[in-house]
């Protein structure tokens, strides 16, 4: 692999976000802004906030600001009218985003739909911080066998996947015993089923500990996060899924942890930022300086640890379940909950039915290997159909 050279002054590094608008995609311009004469920004891409991605390109100076949804090209043209901004539109312009010659890709995009841009950065051999967990979900073989083939470098974000990165540096795999996922048990951890039946979507995007997009707010509701993330590990680390653990931790402050063959425990600690992984991967392979707070371990006494409950939380389980069928499972997995919880936050089916229609797809639908493109766009189209399909069957049936 070629050798990768920390940002510096003397030699900024060219970066791309894909998702700038987002949760992550705005953490990451925060570090950026801390010390813009380490970073030249490519390319900046959103869905459809046409004001903000104007924003944002205009405030990090990028040369190109695309938007997915071609509705918007003329709002976004619009204010970006009169500065050397480039604007572009569409799913193909996502795409050639990601293709532009920056040597560090943020693939922050919010689910499948991130999969062809991701995919574009890591077949031209970009280091690509991967947020957008769904990629892995959805085609974790396919992606991993890119990486190596264009010799691309992967750099976890979701903030368990850098914590095991980093307490794994250095260590032989065969010296790991298992990876630890923490999981915080999300806003819901303490409720009844019954009371979890009638939760609002305002309830479920109240995060305990961390501020993200609506999406994977309902995941950890729900706790397919976690499901998401034990696919994700694997894919990650290469470890099989007996060997990944989720342990309940309601502080968020251990970050994941790695158990070795002699008996020791490593972990990487931190306040419930995400602007401090995101800085392990922007500086890689050199630390950076950053202004995100340090843990004040006398002032955070008292973690906690605890096993989850399968019963109130069965996406986890379900997640298991479609990791060990392999095949398309998690791909079908990924895109029925996609569709699950885009319902429930129109509030078309109530809480349990986002765990229900993934447990009614996966069912239904089997799925062979999925080794290219084409096959996992069948299986998540597929998937969408029938988790449409048994949404309609269930929304207006009450709490479900
Ligand atoms: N937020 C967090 O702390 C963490 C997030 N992650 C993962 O990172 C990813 C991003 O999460 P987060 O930042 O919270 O999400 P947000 O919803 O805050 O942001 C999503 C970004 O993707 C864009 N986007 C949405 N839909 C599409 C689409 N169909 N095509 C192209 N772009 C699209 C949005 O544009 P627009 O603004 O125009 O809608 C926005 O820029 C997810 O996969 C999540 O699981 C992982 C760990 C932590
Ligand atoms: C910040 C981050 O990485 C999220 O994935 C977070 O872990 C979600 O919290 P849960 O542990 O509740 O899923
Ligand atoms: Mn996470």
């Amino acid at each position: 692999m070629s050798r990768r050279l920390p940002p510096s002054s003397d030699r900024p590094r060219s970066i791309t976000i894909l998702g700038a608008t987002g949760s992550i995609g705005r953490s990451t311009l925060a570090l950026v802004a801390e010390a813009p004469e380490l970073y030249r920004v490519e390319a900046v891409t959103a869905w459809q906030r046409a004001d903000e991605l104007a924003a944002v390109a205009r405030s990090c100076s990028a040369k190109l600001a695309v938007i997915g949804d071609e509705r918007c090209y003329p709002a976004l043209k619009e204010r970006l009218a009169g500065t050397r901004i480039e604007v572009a539109a569409g799913m193909d312009a996502l795409v050639e985003a990601a293709e532009r010659p920056a040597e560090w890709v943020m693939a922050a995009i919010v689910g499948a739909a991130g999969l062809r841009p991701t995919l574009a950065a890591v077949r031209r051999g970009a280091m690509v911080a991967l947020a957008n967990k769904e990629c892995l979900v959805c085609a974790g073989a396919l992606l991993m066998r890119e990486v190596a083939r264009h010799e691309a470098v992967l750099l976890p974000v979701d903030s368990e996947h850098n914590a095991i990165w980093q307490a794994l540096a250095g260590s032989e795999r065969s010296a790991v015993r298992r990876l630890i996922l923490t999981a915080s048990g999300g806003p819901f951890r303490r409720w009844s089923l019954e009371a979890m039946a009638k939760a609002t979507p305002e309830q479920a995007v109240s995060h305990p500990n961390w501020s993200m997009g609506a999406k994977i707010s309902v995941d950890s509701a729900t706790m397919m996060n976690k499901g998401l993330e034990i696919i994700e590990a694997h894919h990650l680390f290469g470890v099989p899924e007996e060997a990944i653990e989720v342990v309940v931790h309601p502080q968020s402050i251990v970050h994941s942890l790695v158990s070795f063959k002699d008996g020791s425990l490593l972990a990487q600690l931190g306040e419930p930022d995400m602007r401090i992984p995101i800085a392990y991967t922007l500086g890689w392979p050199a630390r950076l300086a950053t202004t995100a707070p340090e843990l004040d371990l006398c002032a955070r006494s008292g973690l906690d640890f605890e096993p989850p409950d399968l019963e109130r939380f069965p996406a986890l389980r379900l997640a298991r379940l479609a990791l060990r069928q392999g095949g398309a499972a998690p791909t079908i997995l990924n895109a029925a909950n996609e569709v699950a919880v885009a319902a429930f936050l129109a509030r078309r089916i109530g809480f349990l039915g986002i765990a229900r229609t993934v447990g009614q797809v996966l069912e239904r639908l089997a799925g062979a290997v999925v080794d290219d493109l084409d096959a996992v766009v069948a299986y998540d189209a597929e998937a969408r159909r029938m988790a449409a399909a048994v949404v309609a069957t269930i929304e207006g049936c009450g709490p479900s």
